[in-house]
């Protein structure tokens, strides 16, 4: 496998009787968004501090560049990265705080304003940290970690706190970081804010990958066997597709979406038991359903289950 980028190899680690990372593996590539997506206590920050050797692992290993990441003289030349948007000195000034960053580094105070300019904080660079919106500092972060010019960059859920013109901003800017030939790795839970912006999906669940995959492909698995039925007799299909080991969910109350089943055998089963439908098509699975699908059995916390009849 490449050196280049991130690869991380078999990572566990436990904080006491949690189990934070169950063997974690996977590699990000230069030239590619890749997402690191899952739910909340997947796994994901942690994950990122042993990238930066900032938590140490019970096993496996976590390269950067084919080289662990504390080994680097001049870190931010290698990897640039934002975990915590809130870890800044309230009364300086955003400028100063990358001059003083860039300063620890060998860097110039011209490289400091060359980054202030890419990601639009110039307005603000003056003022002090303390009074900026979360979507400020995560531009802040941003130019922090960019002030190094790295190969690789890894920001945690960098759209926190963003606006909606801010979401689209950061999407197009990772997109450009890639284009750069830079390998991007940024974590979300909410799998619709790495949309547009991540053509690589690195799923996990408990601490462990569920699934490595372009974006397109992880759609069309996911969209494999999936039907859109519209029957006035739902209550009757239910039952049949059911018994044939199907899974309904959600849709209106004439529209639900069938898993498990071609659309030609749902046609069949239908037909066989005489149950009348207006409709039968392929259903083109969202990212959320992928999320779902993926994450179902490895989620911890989850604020109301996707609409769903149990048959
Ligand atoms: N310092 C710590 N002490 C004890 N347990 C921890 C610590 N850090 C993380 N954990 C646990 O390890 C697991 C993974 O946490 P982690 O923060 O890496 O998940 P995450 O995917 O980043 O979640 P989130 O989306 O909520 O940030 C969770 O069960 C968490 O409670």
């Amino acid at each position: 496998m490449s050196a280049a980028g991130i690869v991380v190899d078999g990572l566990r680690k436990r904080y006491g009787a949690t189990v934070a990372l169950d063997g974690m593996s996977f590699a990000v590539r230069p030239g590619v968004v890749t997402g690191l997506v899952g739910p909340n206590g997947a796994g994901k920050s942690t994950t990122m501090r042993v990238i930066l050797g900032l938590d140490a692992v019970d096993e496996g290993t976590a390269l950067v560049g084919g080289r662990p990441y504390r080994s680097f003289r001049h870190p931010l030349k290698h990897l640039g990265s934002l975990l915590d948007a809130g870890a800044l000195h309230p009364g300086r000034s955003g400028r100063d705080h990358l001059l003083w960053l860039a300063h620890a580094q060998g860097l110039t105070a011209r490289r400091v304003d060359q980054v202030i300019e890419q990601v639009g904080l110039a307005p603000a660079a003056r003022r002090k940290a303390g009074g900026y919106s979360l979507g400020m500092r995560q531009r802040l972060g941003i130019a922090a970690a960019l002030l190094g010019d790295p190969p690789v960059v890894m920001l945690d859920e960098p759209f926190n706190g963003m606006d909606p013109d801010g979401i689209i901003w950061m999407r197009g800017f990772l997109r450009s970081l890639a284009a750069q030939g830079r390998a991007v790795l940024v974590s979300s839970h909410l799998m619709n804010e790495v949309q547009d912006t991540a053509a690589h999906l690195v799923v996990i669940g408990r601490g462990r990958v569920v699934a490595d995959a372009g974006l397109a492909e992880l759609i069309a698995a996911a969209s494999r066997n999936r039907v859109a039925l519209r029957t006035t007799a739902a209550a009757q299909a239910l039952r049949v597709l059911a018994e044939a080991g199907a899974r309904v969910t959600g849709g209106g109350r004439d529209a639900v979406v069938v898993s498990g089943l071609s659309a030609e055998q749902v046609v069949a089963l239908l037909g066989r038991s005489a149950v009348p439908f207006s409709e039968v098509s392929a259903h083109r699975a969202t990212l959320e359903d992928v999320y779902l699908e993926l994450t179902g059995g490895a989620v911890e916390f989850r604020a109301g289950a996707p609409s769903e009849v149990a048959l």
